[in-house]
């Protein structure tokens, strides 16, 4: 792993986007990673014999597949990061990429402190070696030498609660012993930076209790942890910040509730208007509305019958926003009743990123008369999936000639005896 200077830490807020990162915490920065991507090669298909693996491994059949993209993340000391996401989303090739066991294939990553990792169930262990031996070998990789873990031996034992099992050759060793003995050694070798994946899930009750105590010991001395998870109640609980996976890409880096509360969504558990994110955390929001005569000219909000009324609806595109979307606009009257509505073409519109402004033009307003607002509905124009909704309070008039009601009909008043 590179270890170029670090500079000062992140603690965004906010959906993160590539420019995301930089709220200073005041803590210098730990864990750097910028612009880091992760490419796998993945076959559709698993190889079935000697000869496939043999021919693979020649002819690279494979598609790369993407596990990271482009992921900016600076974590301050002391900070307890929790990493969240739906399976394959890419959280334990993260953890491995920031532990310097995978290279990422783009991007940097520097790390400053002596980094402890729990990853998978078994790895850096030697299932033919006995417990003992293996403490021993892990602890050394993690930098401590004989005599520190000679000193250290009998509380990582007495911490695992291996005693009876520590010279069975590991491979003998349940799941959860396994883990039991992998945290033990983590958690002693005084590491600034711990770094564990799920696999807390799958020591027993108590177990999970004591190394949950642990981490919340490790935090109060101020050091720094990162941990996968899918326990959305443990994030909330115990951490400072969580990142937020999908398919690869850092959809959100910030305050626990507020990430916990996108994921939930995103995994359909908390349901919002139509399926969709609200626009504060979605990946297209749709941040002003303008009205004006024509597109690009002067606000104007009061108008009359006949006028030509062009309203603008300002997104601001981040980088995970689809390539095509489809926006939909209601003109909202009185009582939230919707007076019209109009749409871009049949297969959305393709804005790019950054802030754009998609206008409205309609040449002759109807003769109406009333405060008018405007709410605005995106979505994928591929999937049609729904994105974000948003109602905007900005209002502009219509004064037609009628003194009352919102519409003016032509009608011939008679008398009948
Ligand atoms: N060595 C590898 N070769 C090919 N693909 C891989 C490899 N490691 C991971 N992947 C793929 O990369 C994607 C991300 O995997 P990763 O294990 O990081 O996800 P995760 O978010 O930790 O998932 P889970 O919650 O299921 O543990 C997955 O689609 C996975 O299949």
């Amino acid at each position: 792993m590179s270890s170029p200077p670090l500079a000062p830490p992140a603690q965004p807020d906010r959906p993160a986007t590539s420019a995301s990162a930089a709220q200073s915490s005041g803590s210098p920065t730990v864990i750097r990673a910028a612009g880091v991507s992760k490419k796998f090669v993945a076959y559709s298909k698993r190889a079935t014999s000697l000869k496939e693996r043999f021919v693979r491994r020649e002819g690279a059949s494979g598609e790369d597949f993407w596990a990271l993209r482009d992921i900016d993340v600076q974590i301050g000391r002391g900070q307890t990061v929790g990493l969240a996401g739906a399976n394959g989303s890419g959280k334990s090739t993260l953890l491995k990429v920031l532990a310097g066991i995978l290279r990422p294939t783009s991007g940097e990553v520097a790390v400053n402190g002596r980094i402890a990792s729990l990853l998978e169930l078994g790895a850096g262990f030697n299932g033919e070696l006995s417990g003992r031996d293996n403490v021993y070998l892990n602890a050394s990789l993690l930098g401590l030498s004989k005599r520190e873990i000679d000193r250290l031996f009998d509380s990582i034992v007495d911490f695992a609660e291996l005693r009876h099992k520590i010279d069975d050759e590991v491979k003998h060793y349940s799941s959860g012993q396994y883990v039991r003995l992998g945290f033990a050694v983590a958690v002693h070798v005084d590491p600034d930076i711990l770094l564990v994946d799920e696999v807390l899930a799958v020591g027993d009750e108590a177990f999970q209790r004591k190394c949950l105590d642990k981490i919340a010991q490790f935090r109060s001395e101020g050091r720094t942890i990162l941990f996968v998870t899918h326990s959305l109640d443990l994030i909330e609980n115990m951490c400072d910040r969580v990142l937020v996976l999908e398919t690869g890409n850092l959809i959100y880096d910030g305050q626990p509730a507020v990430g916990t509360k996108l994921l939930r969504q995103r995994l359909g558990s908390l349901p919002v208007e139509g399926g969709a994110v609200p626009y504060d955390l979605s990946p297209v929001k749709p941040t002003a509305v303008t009205f004006s005569r024509d597109p690009g000219g002067a606000p104007q909000v009061q108008y009359d019958p006949g006028e030509q009324l062009t309203v603008s609806v300002e997104l601001d595109l981040t980088d995970h926003a689809p390539q095509h979307v489809y926006l939909h606009v209601d003109i909202m009257g009185q009582g939230e009743v919707p007076i019209w509505m109009m749409e871009t073409p049949p297969g959305g519109i393709s804005p790019g990123s950054g802030i754009v402004a998609v206008d409205f033009v309609v040449p002759r307003l109807p003769e109406l008369l009333g405060a008018f607002a405007v709410s605005v509905r995106v979505s994928d124009a591929a999937t049609g999936q729904p994105v974000t909704v948003r109602r905007f309070e900005d209002l502009f008039g219509v004064s037609g000639p009628q003194v009352a009601g919102l519409l003016r009909v032509d009608y011939q008043a008679g008398l009948r005896r």
